[in-house]
């Protein structure tokens, strides 16, 4: 990929856009002049980050005579606290940063999150900019404002939605990712081709072998697909009131194994990968697709080198965590069912349904090889 794109994100005076251009990060000086950036400006990153792109994004700084302090949390999800936004405000209130003082969120969506949260509060809010490093965080995290950490009981239960003031991609940056990071983003990327594109999905299950080692033209077409549909999602419905519950499917069953692993065992992308799947076969055994879609699913998730497989937690236990679902509303479970390919519903789960579904269903799809030749 060597040309640039960008993407807008249509929310009328919090209208942004999302630039992705390989080796942005060389020409960051430039993008900071475009954004009238001024004054005090908190680059917050993990370690891992720090040690690949702190030095060059503060010399960016330095040399538009800005006033960088670098925040590095360390990496991973268990990061992901009040006590980590806690840690970033008192450095913002120890350097005396103001209301126009910015914050650059560099890094996955683990500082993503925290950062944008930060910005919320601080002062009741100042500019960001998202600055994603990983696949997660270029195809899904940066964009659409939301914020927050997460609660001993559930994930993201702590938050705000806060939109940044830019989103610059450099695809760059995804050579240091490690393999384990890269394959979980594809989850992400699957589950837009699910929701709202059937064509993507199909360009999915085409080139993911190419994908999947990397290949520079198709991870600059799955990055800006993804934004596209993104953006276009938020936009309908910036807060979640209704439409924007799609971009949650995979996540009902995900995030519920993330945190009965304690956000030790499953990474996001991992957990979410799991859930595409098991909400899919949940949708079938609900009548709401048929088996072939529930297939394609399975064997496009797995051709990303993810699993589809349930850790083997007790139902209760698990019915217990999908109640902290944010979808959850008067107490009722409620997921996001895919009908065919590109196409989601919204519906209540019932209890009983659940776990009759959790005792009787399979992991893995059946003869996946088998099934994928007599689809041609
Ligand atoms: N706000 C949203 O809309 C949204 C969307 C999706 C996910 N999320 C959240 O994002 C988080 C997951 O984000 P993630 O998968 O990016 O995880 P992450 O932020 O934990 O990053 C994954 C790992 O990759 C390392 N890393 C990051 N960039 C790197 C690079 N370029 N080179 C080398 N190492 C690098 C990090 O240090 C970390 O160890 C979860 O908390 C999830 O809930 C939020
Ligand atoms: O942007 C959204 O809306 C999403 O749901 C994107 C998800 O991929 C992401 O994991 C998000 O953080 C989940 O949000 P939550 O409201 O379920 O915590
Ligand atoms: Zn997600």
């Amino acid at each position: 990929m060597t040309s640039s794109a960008t993407v807008p994100v249509s929310l009328g005076e919090r209208s942004y856009d999302i630039v992705i251009e390989p080796g942005l990060l060389e020409r960051l000086p430039g993008r900071l002049e475009h954004l009238d950036v001024r004054g005090k400006v908190g680059v917050v990153t993990d370690r891992h980050v720090k040690r690949h792109y702190a030095k060059q994004v503060i010399a960016a700084l330095t040399k538009k005579r800005l006033e960088p302090v670098l925040i590095a949390l360390p990496p991973g999800e268990r990061t992901k606290t009040l006590t980590s936004v806690q840690s970033i405000l008192d450095v913002l209130a120890t350097h005396r940063f103001e209301r126009s003082s910015w914050l650059l969120a560099l890094g996955g969506g683990v500082v993503g999150d925290i950062t944008g949260f930060a910005a919320a509060i601080y002062q009741r809010g100042i500019p960001f900019v998202q600055i994603p490093t990983t696949l997660v965080a270029q195809v899904d995290s940066s964009v659409g404002g939301k914020t927050g950490v997460d609660h001993r009981l559930g994930k993201n239960l702590i938050g705000a939605f806060y939109q940044p003031r830019a989103v610059w991609i450099d695809p760059m940056t995804l050579r240091t990712l490690p393999e384990r990071e890269w394959i979980a983003g594809l989850a992400e990327v699957i589950k837009y081709g699910i929701i709202a594109d059937e064509p993507f999905f199909s360009f999915l299950e085409r080139e993911m072998p190419a994908i999947r080692v990397r290949q520079p033209d198709g991870v600059a077409a799955i990055i800006k697909r993804s934004c596209e549909i993104k953006a276009s999602v938020v936009a309908a419905d910036e807060r979640e009131g209704d439409r924007r519950r799609i971009l949650n499917y995979g996540h009902t069953i995900g995030h519920a194994l993330e945190a009965l692993g304690g956000y030790r065992s499953l990474i996001h992308g991992e957990a979410v990968g799991i859930g595409l799947f098991q909400e899919a076969d949940l949708a079938c055994y609900q009548g709401m697709c048929d088996r072939s879609t529930v297939q394609r699913i399975g064997d496009v998730v797995q051709d990303a080198g993810l699993s589809v497989d349930m850790p083997r937690w007790p139902s209760s236990r698990l019915w217990k965590a999908m109640l902290h679902d944010k979808k959850v509303s008067g107490g009722q479970v409620v997921g996001v069912w895919p009908e065919k390919i590109g196409q989601v519903r919204v519906a209540p789960l019932g209890r009983k349904v659940f776990e009759r579904w959790y005792a009787e269903r399979k992991d893995a799809p059946p003869q996946r090889v088998a099934a994928k030749a007599s689809r041609k």
